[in-house]
Parts: structure tokens; sequence; C-alpha cells
């Protein structure tokens, strides 16, 4: 039986339906990501889960119990929020002793459990400052280990990252998927953004308007969409309704509603390419380019429609606004939805 099961989850506010019908189960010690834009759901279903709302109807098991209307405190479930809600007028050791402390746990446990949270954070030298005096990133590790050492079996965390910078995130990103397999939890992650949710899960729920829209691992998330929706919320893929792509390719196409490709997996050359069977080929005029990173983003018009491609910023400009260019793409890279 599964750690955490979900069953025909529902949630009104009202007349509004923001959880719809939503089953799911999580293995004990998965690493679980929802993800899904804004208004989605995704907060809701946490705070069911936390107890912190009530489920309109549907169940909830947490370890072969029924939780389902019982108190958020007696769950064994720790939460942690994109702001930071430490208390202001205590230190960072404070802070992270007080779940022990209305616990009654005695003076010298919870001397050693805060300890272990500080060190486990990167937080030594910072017990006695106070949240004003912290970072943003620093907060939320104190947030994070006052969680932690109330050694909950289950942590949710709920867009604990949005409000840091890029850098730091990563460094937060990687601290959090270490201290959940130290402390051999089970976690729940709500994110929008999809690189994030690539990094951390073990597993993506992928939601749209209250219904779970395409569950799996990354990788299968990332290469073999099932809808339009994932398609773009996921990687970025180019999307082609099936009459504008046999126009392209000047073969019948397939009876599907479109084809979808990866901006990655086009190439692009100032110089037309030697025919084989296995590619498409394209050619357009060159009318984006956007650095991104690592990666530069090149967009390029077919007249029927733009094409995104993507390829290695290896630091040197290789093609100019307004230029010619072709494209090829393997044909087992285009995928019919
Ligand atoms: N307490 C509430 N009362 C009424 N409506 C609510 C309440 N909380 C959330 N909603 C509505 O439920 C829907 C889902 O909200 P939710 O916060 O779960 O989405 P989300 O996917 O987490 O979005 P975000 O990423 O913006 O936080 C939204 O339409 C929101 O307005």
């Amino acid at each position: 039986m599964a750690y955490i099961i979900l069953q025909d989850i529902e949630k009104y506010y009202g007349e509004n339906q923001v959880l719809k019908k939503i089953n799911l189960s999580i293995e004990e010690g998965e690493f679980v990501t929802l993800l899904g834009p804004s208004g989605c759901g995704k907060s809701t279903l946490l705070r069911c889960i936390a107890g912190l709302e009530q489920v309109s109807s549907g169940k909830i098991f947490l370890d072969g119990k029924e939780i389902t209307h019982v108190d958020p405190r007696e769950r064994n479930v720790g939460m942690i929020f994109q702001q930071y809600s430490l208390f202001p007028n205590l230190n960072v050791y404070k802070n992270i002793a007080f779940g022990l402390k209305m616990k009654k746990v005695d003076r010298d446990e919870i001397h050693e459990r805060v300890q272990n949270a500080i060190n486990m954070v990167d937080l030594k030298g910072k017990e006695r400052k106070y949240p004003y005096q912290l970072s943003g990133g620093e907060q939320q590790r104190v947030a994070l280990a006052r969680c932690i050492v109330t050694r909950p079996k289950v942590l949710l965390l709920d867009e604990p990252l949005s409000a840091i910078d890029a850098k730091l995130r990563k460094s937060l990103q990687s601290r959090i998927k270490e201290i959940h397999k130290e402390l051999g939890m089970t976690s729940i992650f709500v994110t929008h953004d999809q690189d994030e949710a690539m990094t951390m899960s073990d597993t993506i729920y992928l939601m749209k308007d209250g219904v779970i829209e395409q569950s799996g691992n990354p990788f299968e998330l990332y290469s073999s969409p099932k809808s339009n929706f994932a398609a773009s919320f996921i990687g970025n893929y180019n999307i082609l309704s099936a009459k504008i792509f046999s126009d392209l390719i000047g073969e019948e196409c397939p009876q599907v509603s479109n084809i979808v490709i990866r901006p990655e997996l086009i190439e692009i050359s100032s110089v037309d390419y030697e025919m084989d069977h296995e590619y498409y080929y394209f050619s357009g005029e060159l009318v984006g380019i956007l650095p991104q990173g690592n990666i530069i983003r090149y967009t390029v018009d077919l007249k029927e429609v733009k094409l995104d491609v993507d390829i290695l910023n290896n630091g040197s400009d290789l093609y100019q606004l307004g230029q010619q260019v072709f494209l090829r793409v393997k044909r087992n890279s285009c995928i019919s939805l």
C-alpha cells in the first residue's frame, strides 16, 4: 500500500470547484512535486493534505490510516511556506526550539535536536541572530530547521524558494533534497517552475484547472508530453497544427491534431543540409535571437509558423537577424498528439 493516498479529492470554495476528483498515491521516501500554473489548485491540495483546509469530498490516507478529518497537529506533517513566517521576537535557536518546547520535550533533547537541525541547514554561528538580521535564504533555512526538528513523517513545501534569488535557490534546492534523503522523509513540493520540478522530483504531478493532467518521472514528462498543455508547460515545445506541419513537409500527416517538437532537437545552419531520409527540412528567416544563459534561443519564421530553436551558447554570434537559415529535425523527434 502506498504511504500517502488521495482518493477522489474534491474541493469547492462556494460555487468554485478548485480540485476535481484528484487521485494519487505517493510511496514512502518519495520526493513528489505538484507543478502547474498559478491558480491550478496546487497549494489548495497541499493544504488539504496538511489539514489546513477541509476537503469537500474524498479521502486522504497516511501510512495506512485515514486522516481526512484528523486535526492538523495530529497528522505528523510539517509544512514550509513561501513566506518564512518566523517569530520575529525569537532568535534563530528559539525559533527552531519552539515546536519542541510546545511538545514539552526534555531540555537536553531539545538542545541536541536543535543543534543537529542547525548543522543540517548550515546555520552554525547564527543561533543568536533575530529574523530581521538574516537574509531571505537564511530565514528560509530557519523555517526548514524549525520544521525538520519535530521529525514529521511528511514534509510539505509550498513554493519555499520563490522569493529567493536564482543562485541561492539552486543551492537550497540541493540542500532540501539532501535533507529529504538524510531523514528519509516523504516530501511534497509545490512549484510553478518547471526547471525546479525537474531538478528535485522523483515524480511530477502536472496540474491544470484542478485536475492532474499528467504524472511521471521528470524524464517521462519532458520527453513524452500527452497534451498540448504538458508540451507547452514542460520543455517549451513548438506546437504545430497537423495541417501546417503537412504543408511544411509536403507530406500527408497522420490523423492527429498537433505535432510538437522540442526546440533543442532542431538543428540550424546557414548553409542548406544534404538530404537524408531520417530528417525533415525547413528554411526561413531568422527573426529572434534570445540568449538564455547556457543556451541561445533562435526564432525562425517559416511563413506558416515560427519555430524556436535552442542551441548551446558557445559565446559567439553565429547568425544575424534577417538572414536565411536552414533547419532540420529527425522525423522521430516530432511527437504526434
Ligand atoms: N480561501 C480561499 N477562498 C476562496 N477561493 C480560494 C481560496 N484559496 C484559494 N482559492 C482559489 O482556488 C484556486 C486555486 O488556488 P491555489 O492557491 O490552490 O492555486 P495555486 O495553483 O497554488 O496557485 P499559485 O501558484 O498562484 O499559488 C484559485 O482560483 C484561488 O483563487
